[in-house]
């Protein structure tokens, strides 16, 4: 990938691909375009179609999918299903059809068994039963691994898959239901505070596991696989290190400076007991993360003050 390469981002607008794209401008890349889902809607074959011909990108870091927390995932099963499947299937079919380079797609750690052995490592894919709250998202991402997979033994195309960890930062998803449990918690905690409530609930039982990766770590990540990896399996992308919901709601509290009590919601779903992503092939491949989740969490906290 070349600085005057044309590149497509594909869901710029959202907080992965935000961050993709404050990455390649700041490495010099010239060549970047981008379309919102007014735009262009990604379910939209034909339209998808049309815009490759037009434009034909070199490289394209497919970062548009249906997105949300665990509530989302459980409730919007439909969508989270159909427009996953066919994003992800219009762009992977008309990149081959249009000759692009390289392609990245970004999967989830969803995608592993709900109940696979720690850490997550890359070949445990299709392993054993999925998480019941996510399936659908899981169902379609597997698929859109398995779309790069197939063009690439078929066609040879060049397309890889990435699995980031749960992410959070800039321009994140602050929906009180729909989001993912950092941003809830960042907006949940500052609105007590300022109310003067006396507790916080936090969903579940507090003892899930999870892990967190900065979301301008992921684009470094992105942008570095998308330099020097060029093979089928996919890559998982994360920090290797994870710590109980209990312990996140712990440093929320702390860094949003919410003074009263915690409170777990058990009525709410837990969803997978723990996800800790196995990072030795990335470390392997020369990369690491550098925002500690402090650290972060700080930085998420100014995104939400700053809206
Ligand atoms: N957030 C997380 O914790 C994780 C995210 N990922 C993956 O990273 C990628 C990006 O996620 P994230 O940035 O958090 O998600 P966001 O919800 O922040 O952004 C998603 C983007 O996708 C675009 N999009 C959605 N539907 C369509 C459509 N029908 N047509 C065109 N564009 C569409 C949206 O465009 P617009 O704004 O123009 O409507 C939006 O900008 C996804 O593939 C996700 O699965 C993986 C692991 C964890
Ligand atoms: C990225 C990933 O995101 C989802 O999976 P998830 O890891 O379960 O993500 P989550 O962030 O929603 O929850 C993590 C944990 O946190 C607990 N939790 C506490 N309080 C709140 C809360 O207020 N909101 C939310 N959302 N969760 C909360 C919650 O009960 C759970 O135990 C899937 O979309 C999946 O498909 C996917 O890819």
């Amino acid at each position: 990938m070349e600085k005057n390469n044309k590149i497509y981002i594909a869901g710029h607008r959202g907080m992965v691909g935000g961050a993709i794209l404050r990455k390649l401008k700041a490495e010099g890349y010239t060549d970047v375009i981008t379309r919102s889902s007014a735009e262009l809607d990604l379910r939209d074959q034909n339209a998808v179609n049309t815009f490759f011909e037009t434009e034909k990108p070199e490289y394209v870091f497919l970062a548009a999918a249906k997105v949300g927390g665990i509530h989302a995932n459980n409730t919007y099963r439909a969508e989270f299903l159909y427009d996953n499947l066919m994003i992800e299937a219009n762009i992977i079919h008309s990149a081959y059809k249009t000759g692009v380079k390289k392609l990245m797609f970004l999967g989830s750690s969803c995608i592993y068994p709900k109940l696979a052995p720690q850490p997550l490592r890359e070949d445990y894919l299709l392993t054993g039963p999925l998480e019941q709250t996510n399936e659908p998202y899981a169902i379609a991402k597997i698929t859109g691994i398995k779309l790069c997979e197939a063009y690439r033994d078929q066609y040879g195309c060049n397309f890889i898959s990435v699995m980031p960890t749960n992410l959070y930062g800039i321009g994140d998803n602050y929906h009180p239901e729909n989001s993912h449990v950092l941003p809830a918690l960042i907006r949940r905690f500052h609105e007590a505070k300022m109310k003067g409530d006396p507790s916080v609930t936090v969903w579940g039982s507090g003892s899930p596991k999870r892990e967190f990766l900065y979301a301008d770590d992921l684009a470094n990540a992105c942008v570095y696989l998308m330099l020097n990896y060029n093979e089928k399996e996919l890559v998982n992308i994360g920090t290797g290190e994870d710590l109980t919901i209990k312990e996140l709601a712990g440093i929320v509290k702390e860094v949003t400076g919410f003074e009263g009590e915690l409170l777990f919601d058990a009525s709410k779903p837990d969803g997978t007991p723990r996800k800790l992503m196995d990072v030795s092939k990335l470390s392997g491949l020369g990369w690491k993360y550098t925002t500690a989740l402090k650290e972060g969490i700080e930085k998420a906290y100014q995104d939400f003050l700053s809206k």
